[in-house]
C-alpha cells in the first residue's frame, strides 16, 4: 500500500492524544458522542458500521439488528479505533441500543429487487421504521435522526408523525439521507465535465425517488460548458442511479456501499454540526416552508453547541449559530430545466408524503 494512502487512513482513524482535537474538527476537546445504527447487520448497516468505527468524532457506537448482531459487533469491535463498540441483537435490547444516543442512522428494512420502485418497499418498510421512531421517541428523544431506509419520501414523514405523536417532534433532528444523490451527481458531473471529482460540489433537492430527485447542474462547481442534452443525460443518470445498482446488482439488493458511504458522510456531518463546527453544509430531505409541500430536501448549514440545524435551499441563504439557523444558504436561480423538474416532481413527493402521515396517524 502506498504511504500516502497509509497515512490518509491513519489521518481518518487515530484517536486524538488526550482529547485534543485534530485540524478539521473543532478548536476544543473532542466530545463524547455514541451513534447507534439500527438494521446494523444489513448491506449498509456492516459497511457504515465500520465506517463510523473509523470516525473519530464517535466515542461509543451501538449497532442494533434483529438478526447477525453479534459476529458484525465483535468484528467491528476488533478495530483500533476510538469508539467504543457493542452490539443489541433483539427487540428487548433496542431501548439500551438507543439510550444517550446522540445520533441514530436507519438503514433496517427491505431493499429494492429490479423492476420494483421504492414505494414498493412501503409496506413492509413503514411498519419497521414506525417501531424503531417509537422506540427513539421513548430511549433518545434528543437524538437527530438520520433516515436511510425507503421510500425515504414517506418513511421521513412516518418518523415526524410518530414522533409528534409521542411530544418529542424537533424538526431540525429529524433527517431524510438523501446523500447519495449528491454523491452520484458530484461523480457524473466530474465524468462529463472533466474537472476533478473531489473538487466537485453539485446541489442535489427535492426528494429521493426518480424524478423526485432534483440535481441543480446550473450551479455546479466547478463551473463547466455543458450542452442541454448532456445536463438532461445528467440529470437522468442521477434520477436513475439507485435504479442502475438494482439492476447491475439483478436481484442482490440496491446500493450498500456507495450507500454506506453517503451515510457516513452524512452521520460526520451531524456529529461536527453537534460538536459546533461551523459552516458545515449538506443537502437533506427536512421539514421545510419552502415550498407548499411539507418536507422539501434542501440544503441546509448546521453548527452549533448542541444542536443540528436545517434550514431551506429556496433562494435563502442561511448562517447557524448555538440555537438554529441563524441564515438560510441561497438556492440561487434555477434554470428553466430544473424548474420544470420542480414543477413534475410535486405531485409525487406530495402523495409519498401523505401516505407517510396517513400510514403513521390512522
Ligand atoms: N436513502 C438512500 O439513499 C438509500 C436507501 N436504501 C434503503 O436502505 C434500506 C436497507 O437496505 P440494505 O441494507 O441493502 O438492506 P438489507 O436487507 O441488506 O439490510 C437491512 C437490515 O435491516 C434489518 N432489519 C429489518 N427489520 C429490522 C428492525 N425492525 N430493526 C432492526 N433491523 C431490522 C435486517 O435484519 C437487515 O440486516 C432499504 O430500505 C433500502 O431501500 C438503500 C440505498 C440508498
Ligand atoms: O434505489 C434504491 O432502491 C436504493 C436507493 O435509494 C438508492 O440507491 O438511491
Amino acid at each position: 500500500m502506498r504511504a500516502s494512502m497509509l497515512r490518509f487512513i491513519k489521518s481518518l482513524t487515530t484517536s486524538p492524544s488526550s482529547h485534543i482535537v485534530r485540524r478539521g474538527y473543532a478548536s476544543e476537546a473532542v466530545p463524547e458522542r455514541k451513534v447507534t445504527v439500527l438494521g446494523a447487520a444489513g448491506g449498509i448497516g456492516q459497511p457504515l458500521s465500520l465506517l463510523m468505527k473509523l470516525n473519530p468524532l464517535v466515542s461509543n457506537l451501538a449497532l442494533y439488528d434483529i438478526a447477525n448482531t453479534p459476529g458484525v459487533a465483535a468484528d467491528v469491535s476488533h478495530i483500533n479505533t476510538r469508539s467504543e463498540v457493542v452490539g443489541y441483537a433483539s427487540d428487548a435490547e433496542l431501548g439500551k441500543a438507543l439510550e444517550g444516543a446522540d445520533v441514530v442512522i436507519i438503514p433496517a428494512g427491505v431493499p429494492r429487487k429490479p423492476g420494483m420502485t421504492r414505494d414498493d418497499l412501503f409496506n413492509i418498510n413503514a411498519g419497521i421504521v414506525k417501531g424503531l421512531c417509537e422506540a427513539i421517541a421513548k430511549h433518545c428523544p434528543n437524538a437527530l435522526v438520520n433516515m436511510i431506509s425507503n421510500p425515504v419520501n414517506s418513511t421521513v414523514p412516518i418518523a415526524a408523525e410518530v414522533f409528534k405523536k409521542a411530544g418529542t417532534y424537533d424538526p431540525k433532528r429529524l433527517f431524510g439521507v438523501t446523500t447519495l444523490d449528491v454523491v452520484r451527481a458530484k461523480t457524473f458531473y466530474a465524468g462529463k465535465a472533466m474537472v476533478p471529482v473531489a473538487e466537485v460540489n453539485v446541489p442535489v433537492v427535492g426528494g429521493h425517488a426518480g424524478i423526485t430527485i432534483l440535481p441543480l447542474f446550473s450551479q455546479a462547481t466547478p463551473k463547466a460548458n455543458l450542452s442541454d442534452e448532456v445536463i438532461t443525460a445528467l440529470t437522468k443518470r442521477t434520477q436513475d442511479g439507485g435504479t442502475e445498482v438494482v439492476e447491475a446488482k439483478a436481484g442482490k439488493g440496491s446500493a450498500t456501499l456507495s450507500m454506506a458511504y453517503a451515510g457516513a458522510i452524512f452521520a460526520d456531518a451531524c456529529l461536527k454540526g453537534l460538536n459546533g463546527v461551523p459552516d458545515v453544509i449538506e443537502c437533506s430531505f427536512v421539514q421545510s416552508t419552502v415550498t407548499e409541500l411539507p418536507f422539501f430536501a434542501s440544503r441546509m448549514q448546521h453548527s452549533g453547541a448542541s444542536s443540528l440545524f436545517y434550514s431551506c435551499i429556496f433562494a435563502m441563504e442561511v448562517r447557524l449559530g448555538k440555537n438554529g439557523v441563524e441564515e438560510v444558504l441561497g438556492l440561487g436561480p434555477l434554470s428553466d430545466f430544473e424548474k420544470e423538474g420542480l414543477e413534475k416532481s410535486k405531485p409525487e413527493l406530495k402523495s409519498s408524503i401523505e401516505k407517510g402521515i396517513k400510514f403513521a396517524t390512522q
